[in-house]
């Protein structure tokens, strides 16, 4: 399992230790940490570190102090070294190493003029490697000049690998937001502990590979702000059948999606619940989507609902996966209300949701209930801008869970799966090609099929996520995939879970 921190944590953290520690002690352990990855990175780009060019952009704070030690290191090594202040207040120490190691300083970024900007340009173009100390932890807000003038140039003019210290400059290393412009990193080297803005976008993309220095802060950090599973992580919390598993044990999942207008939804829904181990799926749903369900189906148990027919003809299930493609009208609502009515975990998705924004007492249950809602509609339920929900996944997430008193699977270019009491989890697997019509309705379907199978709303989500974003990378393998490529794909993506 990955874990991540918050800047306050980190800095609480590194108070603690510090105390204990001579002055100076966690930058040069940084520092070292830092010329070590850059050498291994210089070394695979330009064969060697002697002889190398490196650019290094220090600010006014500690971070710019790591890059000008860590740039110190690697001239004492042989490579070219140049360093940009984009600050008249960069660590000295530091300044004072690089230059005694055979550094060069660039013309003054500070003058006011545009002199420096060719030359800075140049030095960018050419390097093998640049490194930037401009922000890290300490960073607020969008990058003042002549910070984001820095970041613009190397993010057009950089030849070769660009490396971030400890965070991207630009990105929030709490939230992962940007505001203005930020440094894309080809690789973030990263002290102590990941940091949270590290792990979700937008700040993810912008961080490129992160690679952790370890300066001696774990033992001095409390409990993760955010998480990301892995491997062994879902491995442990998959149920698994046995010798004693029948059907009913194994879970029977209740699904009510579709419409007369949009009958795939169920069909995508009831076979990512059957993919995913369900005992049992019972599916409640109007003619239409009943009979394609029964046409791909013919393992599901079907209810047509209607003419007398009502949910509660399904019988006893363990969990209700509800909301696919199953229409936003009058009909719709009142059968939502029949089944978030049941005493067992639910799954709310795609057009539950918007039933939900509309009457928000659906969402107040005393099961278990999950909510997995895309951006759009997480805009319309907490009744914010899509954009300001895209900037800033983690606040949202956490905002709705506190709010509905739910758990949140908010999908997206980065996944977030939030519960109060619980660090928020990030999803690290998947692929942009994940972002086509109905592959939400198999998520929904696998997602119902772990609540079923007893898992918490918690444990159901994150795994959900996992596999969902494993089986788009086995679809795909680079291209485009339609929701459908994801049902062949999950028999394997299980097989190599173990
Ligand atoms: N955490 C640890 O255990 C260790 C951290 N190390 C490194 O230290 C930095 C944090 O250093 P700090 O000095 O606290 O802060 P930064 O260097 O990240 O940033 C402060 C400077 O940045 C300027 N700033 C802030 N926001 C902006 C902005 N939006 N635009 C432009 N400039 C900005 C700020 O300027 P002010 O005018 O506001 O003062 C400062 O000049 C951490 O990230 C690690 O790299 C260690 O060395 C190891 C231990
Ligand atoms: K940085």
């Amino acid at each position: 399992m990955r874990t991540a921190f918050a800047v306050d944590q980190i800095r609480a953290a590194e108070h603690a230790l510090m105390s204990r520690l001579p002055e100076g002690t966690l930058m040069t352990r940084a520092a070292t940490g830092l010329a070590v990855l850059c050498g291994h990175e210089l070394a695979r780009a330009a064969g060697r570190v002697y002889g190398s060019r490196l650019v290094v952009l220090a600010g006014g704070g500690d971070n710019g102090g790591d890059a000008l030690f860590a740039g110190a290191r690697l001239a004492a090594r042989g490579a070219r070294v140049v360093a940009v202040l984009a600050s008249a207040r960069v660590h000295a120490a530091g300044l004072a190493a690089l230059k005694a190691a055979g550094g060069r300083v660039l013309p003054d970024v500070l003058a006011g003029d545009e002199t420096w900007i060719a030359p800075v340009r140049d030095a960018v173009a050419a390097a093998d490697l640049v490194l930037d100390g401009l922000v890290g932890i300490g960073g607020t807000g969008a990058l003042r000049e002549p910070y984001s003038a820095l970041v613009s140039l190397v993010n057009t003019e950089a030849g070769g690998q660009v490396v971030a210290v400890d965070v991207p400059s630009g990105v929030d290393a709490s939230t992962g937001q940007v505001e203005g412009v930020a440094l894309r990193a080809g690789l973030t080297v990263t002290f102590g502990a990941e940091k949270s803005g590290l792990l979700v976008d937008p700040g993810a993309e912008y961080a490129g590979r992160v690679e952790l220095v370890d300066i001696g802060l774990v033992p001095y950090l409390d409990d993760p702000d955010v998480v990301a599973f892995g491997r062994a992580d879902v491995a442990a919390l998959l149920p698994l059948p046995d010798r004693e598993s029948d059907k009913y044990r194994r879970g029977v999942v209740g699904v009510m999606a579709g419409s007369h207008r949009y009958t795939g939804a169920a069909v995508l829904a009831v076979g990512g619940a059957l993919r995913a181990g369900a005992g049992l799926v019972k599916f409640a749903g109007q003619r239409e989507p009943v009979d394609q369900v029964r046409v791909h189906w013919p393992e599901a148990l079907i209810t047509e609902l209607g003419g007398g027919v009502s949910v509660h003809d399904v019988g006893r299930v363990n969990s209700w996966v509800i909301g696919p493609g199953m229409g936003v009208g009058d009909d719709s609502l009142e059968i939502a209300r029949e089944v978030l009515a049941a005493d067992v975990p639910a799954l709310v998705d795609a057009d539950g949701l918007t039933l939900a924004a509309r009457e928000p007492s659906l969402l107040r249950r005393e099961a278990p209930t999950v909510i997995t809602p895309h951006v759009g509609e997480m805009a319309r339920l907490l009744g914010v801008p899509r954009e300001h929900i895209e900037a800033a996944r983690l606040e949202h997430a956490r905002l709705a869970a506190e709010r509905f008193g739910v758990t949140v699977l908010l999908k997206g270019s980065t996944t977030v799966v939030a519960e109060e009491g619980r660090p928020t989890l990030v999803n690290t697997t998947g692929t942009p090609f994940l972002a086509t019509g109905g592959t939400g309705d198999v998520l929904a379907g696998l997602g119902g099929t772990l609540l079923a199978a007893g898992l918490s709303c918690y444990d159901a989500a994150s795994c959900a996520a996992y596999l969902h974003g494993l089986a788009g990378r086995v679809a795909s393998a680079g291209a485009p995939l339609v929701a459908g490529d994801l049902l062949t794909s999950l028999p394997e993506v299980f097989a190599s879970i173990g």
